[in-house]
């Protein structure tokens, strides 16, 4: 494979903040070939809104990869179905943005990309447009074919991935079962020491209910699944702790003894991810064929156009994935 590796980006949302950060991105040279995934003339457009120069040039991916200039940006075009007023969703740009997924999904399965970077999409836009969309890191699944993935957000000193994803909360305790925990366990270990470099990685496993449910008092969620899964994985020589109880385990010290927190549910960890990195922290899909790694935040419609949207959060991706595919 070539050493520079190409990485395809998506803007995602049109009308929300996505097209300034991949267009902030481009001010900057980087270590790899960044293909973006969108209109060129939506992104022209949004460039002149922001006073940016911007270079666009069609890619060829019959060429060698090739690093783009400071200002410059490889695009492969796809095609908005209506304009875009920034700030303002429209659903009928919704199969946009999906088609850009698409893209991305085929090309990383095809090797044509070595990873995929996404900004951030508006779920409910696409879902009002008539098509079911709970998240990227579901769409790649299920166009991988892969029936366990693992979302986990990651900051410079804190990993924290999800046992399951964007789920309504009633359904969330009947998703946890030992299988799916188990197969989450054994893709966070594996992703761990594949990409992070970690050998026997301290994976602390959170309880789904107050108190990690107070020995069955508070529900029996954590003895009739959670510890049986945690007991079976310590044997089999694991550093998989827990069941800890959610509202504790992220104390400062606690945290020194962990490499990654392994919440029940999304609102469970999330937020406290957020409150300490929010900006800083990559969203990473463990258990793909491929590289997908993203942002921290979501479109941010009240920003877009503004020049106020901060793209750390797209540059900390970035970086993660050109280095997840230069050890892959
Ligand atoms: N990776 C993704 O695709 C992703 C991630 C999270 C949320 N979302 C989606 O985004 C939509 C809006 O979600 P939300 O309003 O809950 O969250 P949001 O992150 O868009 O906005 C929350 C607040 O943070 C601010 N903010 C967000 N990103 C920022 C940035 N880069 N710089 C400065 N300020 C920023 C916004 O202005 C807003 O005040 C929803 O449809 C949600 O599902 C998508
Ligand atoms: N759960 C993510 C977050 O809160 O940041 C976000 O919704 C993005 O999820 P996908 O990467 O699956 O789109």
């Amino acid at each position: 494979m070539s050493e520079i590796k190409r990485i395809a980006i998506t803007p995602g949302e049109p009308a929300g903040i996505g097209p300034d950060l991949v267009l902030t991105l481009a001010q900057h040279k980087h270590q790899a070939q960044i293909i973006a995934l969108a209109d060129p003339v939506l992104l022209a457009e949004r460039a002149d809104l922001l006073g940016l120069s911007i270079k666009m040039i069609e890619v060829d991916l019959s060429a060698p990869p090739k690093i783009a200039e400071s200002g410059e940006l490889y695009v492969m075009p796809h095609h908005l179905k209506v304009p875009v007023t920034a700030g303002q969703l429209d659903k009928l740009n919704s199969r946009y943005v999906l088609e850009t997924l698409q893209t991305a999904l085929e090309g990383c399965l095809s090797h044509e990309f070595d990873a995929v970077v996404t900004a951030p999409v508006h779920k409910g836009i696409i879902n009002d447009a008539g098509a079911a969309f709970t998240g990227h890191t579901e769409f790649f699944a299920d166009g991988a074919g892969v029936k366990k993935v693992v979302m986990m957000l990651a900051t410079e000193s804190l990993k924290v991935a999800l046992a399951t994803t964007h789920l309504p909360l009633r359904e969330v305790a009947d998703a946890i079962n030992r299988d799916e925990l188990s197969q989450v366990i054994e893709i966070i270990n594996q992703s761990m020491r594949q990409h992070f470099g970690l050998v026997n990685p301290r994976i602390a496993v959170c309880g789904l209910n107050p108190h990690a449910g107070e020995d069955g008092h508070l529900g029996r969620e954590e003895v009739d699944i959670i510890q049986p899964v945690i007991d079976a994985y310590i044997k089999a020589g694991y550093a998989v702790s827990g069941a800890w109880p959610a509202d504790t385990i992220f104390n400062q010290d606690k945290l020194l003894n962990y490499d990654v927190v392994l919440a029940m549910f999304h609102d469970q960890g999330l937020p406290v991810l957020k409150h300490h990195g929010f900006g800083k922290a990559v969203n990473v899909t463990l258990g793909l064929p491929f590289i997908r790694t993203s942002v921290d935040h979501g479109t941010a419609l009240d920003l877009a156009a503004s020049g106020q949207a901060n793209p750390s959060s797209l540059y900390a991706a970035l970086s993660m994935a050109i280095a997840m595919a230069n050890t892959h």
